[in-house]
């Protein structure tokens, strides 16, 4: 029996279950998903002023460290860049669709949502790049699932919301797509789109389901990751932070581009560096280093309105 701790959320019992049954499979068990309820998910205020989405991650770890499961899942985009102690991360699935997409009212597309529309958003990122972009739009803050989210476009409280496209794609919600975001309308968040498996680091060298973890690990998702959450970590930026990147492994190199903005899209750093897949932490350190001599320290050190 593989026991997997996971927050209880629709999103993440759908990407956990799937990625525990690839694990069992591979060790010729069978599955037992334990939820664990954070504290992200108990106090839905504003994620800066509860400490960012590391709440929604200590709770799980706490029972992977209690010997509760042995592997826990997350979305990789919410796993703080800071190592913990004792726990490893063990596998890093194939990445889906790691971009961002508009569902808007009406099949409307950010070239033709009208001026002044209302497009419902909690992220810094995600809404600076909207206004870089449409600085008539009105951003609006919101909170809460994705179907939450959707439905404040159903009801009408906004015109649009952004939302991972890989989130949607887990719940089965492609359809309330109106535009799919390439790289040159919206940079992801580092590791948006991947998942995180982690384990004691001891029961991922040597446990009973160390050859199951290393089976679901792919090596290329691994490598575009470490390089967008190497860019994050030396920028210092946070996860509520105006910041934006994408890698990928193209020919056996590894392209990373990564954008630092004002928060109201007035200004923006943008960057591009390849690397070999082997030096994944550098190249992301490489292009951080570029972007703070662009100036980069400035944006992310603005005041948040
Ligand atoms: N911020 C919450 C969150 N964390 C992970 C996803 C799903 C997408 C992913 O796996 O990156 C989402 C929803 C969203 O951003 O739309």
């Amino acid at each position: 029996m593989l026991r997997v701790g996971t927050r209880g959320s629709a999103l993440a019992l759908a990407q956990s279950g799937q990625i525990a049954g690839r694990i069992a499979g591979h060790a010729r068990t069978s599955v037992d998903l334990v939820t664990v309820r954070t504290e992200g998910d108990v106090n839905l205020g504003p994620l800066a002023s509860i400490g960012g989405t590391g709440v929604f991650v200590t709770g799980v770890r706490t029972a992977l460290l209690a010997g509760r499961v042995d592997v826990i899942v997350h979305s990789l985009k919410d796993l703080p860049t800071a190592a913990a102690d004792g726990i490893a991360l063990a596998s890093v699935p194939v990445r889906e669709n790691p971009f961002d997409a508009l569902c808007a009212r009406d099949g409307l597309t950010l070239d033709t949502l009208p001026s002044g529309a209302r497009v419902g958003t909690g992220s810094p990122r995600r809404a600076a790049q909207l206004l870089l972009r449409r600085p008539d739009l009105e951003v609006v803050p919101v909170r809460g699932n994705v179907d939450t989210r959707l439905g404040l476009v159903t009801s009408g409280t906004v015109d649009a919301v952004v939302l991972a496209v890989a989130g949607l794609a887990r719940l089965d919600r492609t359809e309330r797509i109106t535009q799919q975001f390439g790289p040159d309308e919206m940079l992801p968040a580092p590791a948006q789109g991947a998942l995180a498996v982690e384990a004691l680091t001891i029961a991922a060298d040597d446990g009973p389901f160390a050859g199951a973890l290393r089976a679901v690990d792919d090596q290329d998702t691994r490598a575009a990751v470490v390089a967008e959450r190497a860019l994050l970590s030396v920028l210092e930026a946070g996860c509520t932070a105006p910041l934006g990147a994408f890698a990928a492994v193209h020919d056996g190199e590894l392209a990373l581009a990564g954008t630092v903005l004002a928060v109201d899209g007035s200004r923006e750093i943008r960057d591009e560096i390849r690397g070999p897949v082997a030096d994944a932490a550098e190249v992301g350190a490489a292009l951080a280093r570029r972007m703070l001599s662009a100036g980069a320290a400035a944006l992310l050190a603005a005041p948040r309105t």
